[in-house]
């Protein structure tokens, strides 16, 4: 504003309301407002000075779409922040720590992973102490860890238990009891997403420390409730957006005090299991080390073990206790925020990774008749046709190749992390050409990433043969360790040193899921659904398709309705 326009605006206001204003309070007045809307609204809307040479989205745009219009992540993507891919490798959007840099092209994705001390995790959340989140996955974990030699501490243990885990047929034998609910509804839609949501409870329940939440069954039952209602409260955002609430003013606020009651129940479940399992063990292995003369050999199957059980015994072969009882609890806390999260109320967005994948993968096959029937004639060549329930082994998913591409395609069509934690530079740096101060906050948008038309081709388009041998993906892949980084193209877990430990174990939960369904069932969308043109999904936290109800018919005639009677084939 030029010092003739103030002038002007003075004088009107002065013939306006005689005596009241002086030039010099008119003035003050006018520097206050210009202050105060730079300090609040200007400092929301407008990048900071040192990142305007990036690309932004249109703040009030961004706010009305994501957040009264609520329109799902690919409209906002398609309006706001593909058209800003054209020009530039990377851009600004506002996130939970204010303006952040998304990165959407292999080539800069590449530095990021790779680069971590430069690009490192940012303690977003831990920094906000007190709030009822911090005190569920508590201070130090796998995920959330800044550390580097603290997070190496974790990775280390955690590692092995998940290379060994293979519960194959654990997988299966849920399935039986999702069966058992598809069956029941007898032809009536079914909400999936609920579905796959208690079906990865449960086997994060048994996968994890050997506890069955029978969530697929009764899914109001006690302890999927108390989990329902720490979630609600974790994600409401009144809380989730002003933290001080927690943190100051808990002692007003009776129902939340009660929440964090049923932390500590939790929380003491899960500690009640683990000194158990350590009682066990330690037991197990004295009489071993007395029987075998120092050989602690186990005759049980590794990959059937849960996954505390395997961490524990890594403790032990390391020669004692590596995390204490507090750090193995919040490992495990972490296992269910990112495995395994169900949600009661429906507005809340949903957590859970492979159950959104799942629920994905079965829209998309719903809208592809023919992809569905291909990929089910593979399940029943692979699985066999008799006609009882089947369990799939280890070396049947690893046959699956065309569901694969299927769960690959479901993964990069609508890849339910989406932009995975925020990091924040540790100095000033350069990527891919554009200059990044010290402490700037930036992510990986895998969303973006996976359909920029500059990576993609035709990305709008849901094809699981660019999966295939020799396909779009190969090509990529096969250019591993060249510069512009083609191999990230594909990113749904990440890439480099913090990648999702549990990538393999998702893969085969997905592979014994979908095929086990395929086998037995047809499926297709209601007349009237949502969902019919393309998913509806939510578009912030894990991408999660809205009310996804599904048909499901055991009408392929082919096999009978018997239950799984006990037998493996
Ligand atoms: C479709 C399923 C899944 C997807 C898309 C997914 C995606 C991701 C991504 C993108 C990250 C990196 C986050 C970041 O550093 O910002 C991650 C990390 C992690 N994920 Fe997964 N995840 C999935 C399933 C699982 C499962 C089933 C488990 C465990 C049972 C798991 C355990 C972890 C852990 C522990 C980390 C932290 C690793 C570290 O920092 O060292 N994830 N996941």
């Amino acid at each position: 504003m030029t010092m003739d326009k103030i002038n002007l605006f003075i004088e009107n206001l002065n013939k306006r309301f005689p005596q009241r204003f002086s030039s010099k309070t008119g003035l003050l007045a006018i520097i206050s407002l210009v202050v105060l809307y730079r300090q609040t609204i200007g400092k929301l809307i407008h990048p900071p000075r040192q990142l305007r040479h990036i690309p932004h989205v249109n703040y009030i745009k961004f706010f009305i779409m994501s957040m009264v219009q609520k329109k799902p992540l690919g409209v906002i993507s398609k309006a706001l922040t593909m058209p800003l891919l054209d020009t530039s490798a990377v851009y600004l959007k506002p996130e939970r720590l204010g303006w952040t840099v998304h990165v959407a092209t292999p080539e800069a994705a590449k530095q990021f992973f790779l680069k971590t001390d430069i690009y490192a995790k940012a303690d977003a959340f831990t920094t906000q102490k007190d709030t009822l989140f911090y005190k569920l996955i508590g201070q130090k974990n796998i995920l959330f860890e800044h550390d580097k030699n603290e997070w190496k501490k974790h990775r280390k243990l955690v590692n092995p238990a998940f290379h060994k885990s293979k519960p194959v047929k654990l997988f299966g034998v849920l399935g039986h009891k999702v069966f058992k609910i598809v069956d029941e509804a007898n032809g009536k839609p079914i909400d999936v997403t609920s579905l796959m949501e208690r079906y990865t409870l449960d086997v994060i329940g048994q996968a994890g420390f050997g506890f069955d939440f029978d969530a697929i069954i009764h899914k109001d039952n006690d302890w999927v409730t108390v989990y329902n209602d720490i979630l609600n409260a974790v994600s409401d955002p009144v809380f989730f957006f002003l933290p001080f609430l927690d943190s100051h003013f808990r002692w007003l606020l009776r129902d939340r005090q009660k929440k964090y009651k049923l932390v500590d129940t939790f929380h003491g479940m899960l500690t009640g299991v683990i000194e158990k399992k350590r009682q066990i063990l330690q037991e197990k292995y004295s009489k071993k080390m007395q029987h075998n003369n120092g050989a602690s050999h186990d005759d049980e199957d590794d990959g059937e073990k849960d996954l505390l059980t395997l961490m524990l015994e890594s403790e032990f072969s390391e020669g004692g206790s590596v995390l204490t009882t507090e750090e193995v609890k919040n490992n495990l806390t972490v296992f269910f925020l990112v495995a395994s999260l169900t949600k009661k109320k429906k507005k809340i967005a949903g957590h859970d990774t492979t159950a959104n994948a799942l629920s994905f993968a079965i829209h998309a096959l719903a809208r592809h008749p023919d992809i569905q029937q291909k990929a089910r004639e593979e399940a029943i060549q692979v699985l066999g046709d008799e006609p009882h329930d089947v369990l799939p082994t280890y070396e049947d998913i690893r046959q699956l190749d065309y569901i694969n591409q299927v769960i690959k395609e479901t993964m990069r069509f609508h890849g339910p992390v989406t932009t995975g934690m925020p990091r924040q530079t540790t100095e000033d740096t350069n990527l891919v050409g554009v200059h990044l101060p010290k402490g700037t906050p930036i992510v990986v948008d895998i969303y973006d990433l996976h359909h920029n038309p500059h990576v993609w081709d035709d990305p709008e388009t849901y094809d699981p043969s660019r999966f295939a041998p020799g396909g779009e993906a190969d090509q990529k892949a096969s250019a591993t360790g060249s510069k512009d980084g083609s191999a990230m193209a594909w990113s749904p877990f990440f890439n480099g040193q913090r990648m999702c430990i549990g990538m393999q174990f998702s893969l085969e939960e997905q592979r014994v899921m979908l095929s086990s369904l395929l086998r037995k069932y047809e499926w297709r969308l209601p007349e009237d659904s949502i969902h019919k043109n393309e998913a509806v999904t939510t578009n912030i936290g894990v991408l999660t398709a809205k009310n996804l109800d599904i048909i499901l018919r055991d009408d392929t005639k082919k096999l009978s309705r018997k239950r799984y009677d006990g037998c493996i084939r």
